[in-house]
C-alpha cells in the first residue's frame, strides 16, 4: 500500500495522517507514504506507483487530491483508497468514509473494493482533466480560483465565505449556455455534480447516485448578488435543492460555455469555459467501508 500525502490539504493533516499510519501499523500493514511538493504531483506519483504493480494507493488529502490519485490510477489495476485530510472532503462524506483517521485506516485495511464513475472535463484545447465529486461554472469558480491558499489554511472553510464576500462585490455574473445531452438551457451558475452534496455535508443535489455513471446538472437560472446570497443562505439549511430558480437535472454529456467563465473542478481552479464533461471512459475501483 502506498499512501500519497498532500501537506497543503486540509488542518491538522500531519498528526492526523500519523494516526492513521500509527493504527496501519499496529495492524501489521505499515505503508509506504510519499509526500507532494506541488499541484501535480500526486497524479505522477501515483501513474508511478500503479505501473510499478502497487495494488492499493491511497490518496489522503481532500478532493483535489482524490482526483490527481484518480486520474493518476485510471486504466490500471491499481485500487483507489481515501484518508480523508481535506478541508472539506465531499467525497469522503458522499461515500461514507469515515473523517476519524483510525477508522479511515480501518476502511483501507478491510475496507469493501467498489466501482465509481469519475468525471473527465475537456476543454476547448483538447486538455483533459478527471473529477471525482463535482464541476462548477460561474460564480463558485470565481471564488475558488480567487482564494488566498494561506487564508484556506489558516481559516479552513471560513476562508470561502470570506472569499464569496469578497467575489461577490466584483463577479460579472455572465451567462452561461449548458447543454445537457443536446438540451440548450441558459443559467447564471452551473453545478455538475456526480454526488449529492457540495461544500462539505450541505445538500444539493438528493437524486444523485455517486457510484452511478451519469452526472446531476444543478442550474440556477439567476445570476447577480442576490441570487448568490439566497443560495448562501439556503445551503446550509439544506434547502439549496428548493431554491426558487433552481433546475436539477439529470445528464450524461455536458457542454458548457460563457465566455470567461471560471470553471473549478473539485474545488480547485480548471480554467475557464468552454468545457465538455462526460464519464471518464474507464470506471475506478476504490475501497469503501
Ligand atoms: N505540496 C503541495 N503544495 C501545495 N499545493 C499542493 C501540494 N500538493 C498538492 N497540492 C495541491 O493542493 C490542492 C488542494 O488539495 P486538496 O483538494 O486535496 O485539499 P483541500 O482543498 O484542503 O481539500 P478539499 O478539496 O476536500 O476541500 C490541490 O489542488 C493539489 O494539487
Amino acid at each position: 500500500m502506498l499512501v500519497i500525502f498532500n501537506p497543503a490539504a486540509g488542518a491538522g493533516r500531519r498528526r492526523r495522517l500519523s494516526r492513521a499510519i500509527d493504527w496501519l501499523c499496529r495492524e501489521g500493514l505499515p505503508p509506504d507514504v510519499a509526500e507532494t511538493r506541488a499541484p501535480g504531483d500526486a497524479r505522477l506519483i501515483a501513474a508511478d506507483a500503479a505501473s510499478r504493480g502497487e495494488s492499493v494507493i491511497v490518496a489522503a488529502g481532500g478532493d483535489g487530491t482524490i482526483a490527481e490519485v484518480a486520474a493518476g490510477i485510471a486504466g490500471s489495476a491499481a485500487t483507489l483508497g481515501i484518508l480523508p485530510l481535506g478541508t472539506a472532503n465531499v467525497l469522503a462524506l458522499e461515500l461514507g468514509v469515515p473523517l476519524a483517521p483510525e477508522q479511515a485506516a480501518a476502511v483501507l485495511a478491510a475496507g469493501t473494493r467498489r466501482l465509481i464513475h469519475p468525471g473527465l472535463i475537456t476543454d476547448e484545447a483538447g486538455t483533459q482533466r478527471l473529477f471525482v465529486q463535482m464541476a462548477g461554472a460561474g460564480f463558485d469558480a470565481a471564488v475558488v480560483q480567487g482564494l488566498d491558499l494561506g487564508l484556506k489554511r489558516r481559516l479552513g472553510r471560513a476562508a470561502y465565505v470570506i472569499q464569496a464576500m469578497r467575489e461577490v462585490a466584483r463577479h460579472p455574473f455572465a451567462p452561461i449556455e449548458a447543454v445537457l445531452d443536446g438540451t440548450r438551457h441558459r443559467a447564471g451558475s452551473v453545478i455538475v455534480t456526480k454526488g449529492r452534496l457540495y461544500a462539505g455535508r450541505h445538500l444539493l443535489a438528493p437524486a444523485a447516485r455517486p457510484a452511478a455513471p451519469g452526472f446531476q446538472v444543478a442550474l440556477l437560472d439567476a445570476g447577480g448578488p442576490g441570487a448568490v446570497v439566497a443560495a448562501a443562505l439556503a445551503l446550509p439549511l439544506g434547502l439549496l435543492p428548493r431554491l426558487p430558480g433552481m433546475r436539477l437535472l439529470p445528464a450524461s454529456r455536458v457542454t458548457l460555455s460563457g465566455p470567461g467563465v471560471a470553471l473549478q473542478a473539485d474545488g480547485d481552479p480548471a480554467g475557464c469555459l468552454p468545457a465538455r464533461i462526460e464519464d471518464a471512459p474507464a470506471p475506478l475501483p476504490i475501497l469503501l467501508p
